[in-house]
């Protein structure tokens, strides 16, 4: 799954973005930079019954990654790699297919 978060009350959903990367995988953005890709849904992964809704964004980095916080591992995906990996419904149905597009 992708690095994320709730959003906070009041906050916008590319501040919340921000927020996240910075403290799931050490990463510092500018918002600006972030490109609003639309709002998915999908059912949430380890939360049985329950959907995640979610507002995805695309970013370009050249910066290590260092999971942290909660996070216990983060591995880049590529085309090549994806189908084997165990991936979220969210990723699998709606981040990978736009991922592919852009390529
Ligand atoms: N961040 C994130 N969560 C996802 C993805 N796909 C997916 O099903 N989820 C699910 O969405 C739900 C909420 O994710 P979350 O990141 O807000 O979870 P959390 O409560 O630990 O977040 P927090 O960082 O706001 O405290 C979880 O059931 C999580 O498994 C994804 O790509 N990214």
């Amino acid at each position: 799954m992708q690095p994320g978060g709730k959003i906070e009350p009041g906050e916008l959903a590319v501040n919340a973005l921000a927020r996240e990367l910075d403290e799931e995988i050490g990463v510092q953005i500018d918002t600006a930079q972030a490109h609003f890709l639309g709002m998915f849904r999908a059912p949430a992964a380890n939360e049985p019954g329950f959907e995640v809704r979610c507002e995805l964004f695309q970013i370009s980095i050249d910066v290590p990654v260092n999971a942290a916080a909660e996070i216990e591992e983060a591995v880049w995906v590529d085309r090549h790699s994806y189908a084997q990996l165990q991936l979220a419904p969210l990723t699998l149905d709606h981040v990978m297919p736009i991922y592919l597009s852009l390529r």
